[in-house]
């Protein structure tokens, strides 16, 4: 069947059938001692039963109380150790495929990354890795145990009465088929389910990370309507999962009453005309009864195991996010190519569309060249592509057409970890973390000491900041660095980029919220910086960068000019308008910087 060869092929790729499968001889172990304890439970009735009949006959009862107790305490025994050993080994499951994801995750490709919404993310993290759980673990080993007991009693009911039994099975098979049937479609509901809750959890996700908007635009009666209709949703598709779980118990037990009343009444029958003893009929239908629930628990860990294989399928999709290569471990700090080639990023015809070729270009034909030392600018309309720019540098994205080389090397044959260490870069948004202001600065660098620490912080100005603070660099900032200024957790940004001691420092509008007198001390650390590194600044506000040693005009996507402020003015008209439209008849030009040391 392709049906089945799909799932075996799908339970094969698995990462978390690999992963589960390192506690394979827990789960085994505990399973077998699960099927121990049922064995001593089954053998229970038998000992009463000689019980009895030595009590009635006067017989000694001492061995048989002792052997009794014994498999009472067996029982209990073996069946704690299988559930501990199997809740533990269900546990370790959550926590490597809880570890695997997160490597999976931090490693993933941005542009994979960037198309899965981040709550649905955080449910197939957390609920749906709790579901995984539950089917590696408990209810593979229910399905076991109990199929065990009912495997077993069939056996011994074959051994009593052939006939009886095949019609029995027939009523089995019936009751068996049907809740196989709902099994499947238990699956789909299941799945629609975990999608609906991780739709649930992507729009919290969506409100909750952009709270004072949703306040300030008095969203917050629209958005909670929105919720309660995601709520809603996935309360339906929990239902239909509830509901397709308690048809599963009555699908089975009608089968089994039916085969009840079929085996008493065949069964009666045989024993009238002589062709079964009453003995046999009764310890068939015995074992008729012991078989109830072992059968039931059986199609409801099937039940459960297809929600759980639903929740597999989204933890698996989840890790085969296409990775990144493998990154040396935290502290190594690999070679830049060439600390002497004279240009630090050189882009030749590069062509670049966040969507692969087919999507609009987001870059065409776009060349410049920066070089090993100064201050280089990218300049532009918004939506020019100057950030992207940086993105391409990063590695974050790989252009579709055209060469990017840095130091002279291609940037594919470039390790990331090597193109990483040393190119910094300060993102447009600052992120800082919930942390320390400490843990925010050597984020990038662990390993800086404290006078490599205290020299960014000088560069930065961030020193005075710090010397307000009230436990200084060991203040707690709050979600997104929450607790400092837009203008201080800019500078903190900067001083985390200059601790790595970039080759290339990029910074994608890194000043546009410090005032006056903060930024022009911040251009004059830049600038005596620049003598030993290359320096890469976009701006919208021209003021920031005239002094820049060149300036690339972007637009559209391409580089239209390239030169210092004068040359610009005179040689490019878009770059003439910027400067007419912000710096107007009333420019000054901002304080000249000393010359750099
Ligand atoms: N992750 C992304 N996926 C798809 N398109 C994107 C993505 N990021 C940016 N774009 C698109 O690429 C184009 C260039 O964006 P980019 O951020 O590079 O411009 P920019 O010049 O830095 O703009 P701004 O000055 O406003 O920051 C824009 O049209 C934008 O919509």
């Amino acid at each position: 069947m392709p049906g089945s060869q799909t799932a075996k092929q799908a339970t094969r790729n698995s990462a978390l059938w690999r992963l589960a499968g390192r506690y394979r001889a827990t789960l085994i172990t505990g399973t077998i001692l699960g099927v121990i304890g049922v064995a001593a439970s089954l053998a229970q009735p038998y000992v009463i039963g000689r019980l009895v009949r030595a009590a009635g006959l006067d017989e000694p009862l001492g061995w048989l109380i002792a052997v009794l107790c014994l498999l009472f305490l067996a029982d209990a025994v073996f069946t704690s150790l299988q559930a501990y050993l199997v809740g533990r080994a269900g546990e370790d499951i959550v926590r490597d495929v809880r570890g695997l994801l997160a490597g999976r995750l931090l490693r993933a490709r941005l542009a994979a990354f960037a198309s899965h919404p981040q709550g649905d993310i955080q449910t197939r993290m957390v609920t749906d890795t709790s579901l995984v759980r539950i089917a590696l673990s408990q209810s593979l080993a229910q399905l076991t145990i109990n199929g065990f007991m009912v495997v077993g009693g069939m056996v011994l009911m074959f051994l009593i009465d052939v006939w009886l039994m095949l019609i029995t099975l027939g009523c089995l098979t019936v009751a068996s088929c049907l809740a196989l049937l709902i099994a499947r479609r238990l699956r789909r509901a299941a799945l629609r389910n975990r999608e609906d809750t991780g739709s649930f959890g992507t729009d919290l996700q969506r409100v909750l990370s952009a709270l004072p908007t949703v306040k300030a635009a008095r969203a917050e009666g629209r958005e909670q309507q929105r919720l309660t209709a995601l709520a809603d949703r996935a309360r339906n598709s929990g239902v239909h999962v509830g509901a397709l779980g308690a048809l599963m118990t009555p699908a089975v037990n009608v089968g089994l009453q039916a085969s009840l009343a079929i085996a008493v009444g065949v069964g009666m029958t045989r024993v009238a005309d002589g062709g079964m003893a009453l003995a046999d009929l009764t310890a068939f239908i015995m074992y008729l009864f012991y078989m109830v629930s072992p059968l039931v628990m059986v199609f409801v860990a099937i039940g459960q195991f297809q929600q759980g294989r639903a929740a597999v399928q989204r933890v698996d999709e989840l890790a085969a996010l296409p990775q990144e290569e493998a990154m040396p471990p935290d502290g190594a700090r690999p070679g830049w190519p060439d600390h002497s080639h004279p240009s630090a990023v050189h882009f030749q015809n590069v062509h670049f569309s966040y969507g692969g070729p087919q999507s609009p270009q987001v870059l065409s034909d776009a060349t410049f060249t920066v070089p090993a030392r100064g201050l280089t600018a990218i300049v532009g309309p918004s939506g020019a592509g100057k950030s992207t720019v940086f993105h391409l540098i990063e590695g974050f994205y790989r252009p579709t057409g055209g060469h990017i080389r840095l130091a002279g090397r291609e940037i594919e044959s470039l390790p990331l970890s090597s193109l990483r260490a040393h190119v910094g870069y300060v993102q447009q948004d600052i992120p800082t973390m919930r942390g320390t202001v400490r843990e925010n600065l050597v984020y990038a660098q662990p390993d800086a000491t404290e006078e490599q620490i205290g020299e960014a912080i000088r560069m930065a100005q961030l020193a005075d900041v710090v010397a307000l603070l009230p436990a200084g660099l060991d203040t707690q900032l709050g979600d997104q660095g929450t607790g400092l200024s837009g203008g201080e957790r800019q500078r903190l940004s900067i001083a985390r980029a200059l601790l790595s001691n970039p080759s290339v420092l990029l910074l994608d509008e890194a000043t546009s919220q410090l005032d006056a007198r903060a930024e022009h001390a911040l251009r004059q650390v830049l600038r005596d910086l620049s003598r030993s590194c290359a320096i890469v600044a976009i701006a919208h506000r021209l003021s920031t960068v005239v002094d820049a040693d060149r300036i690339i005009v972007l637009s559209d996507g391409n580089v239209r000019a390239t030169g210092t402020h004068d040359e610009l003015l005179r040689t490019d008209a878009l770059y003439r308008q910027l400067a007419s439209t912000q710096l107007g008849e009333r420019y000054e030009r901002p304080p000249p910087l000393r010359p750099a040391r």
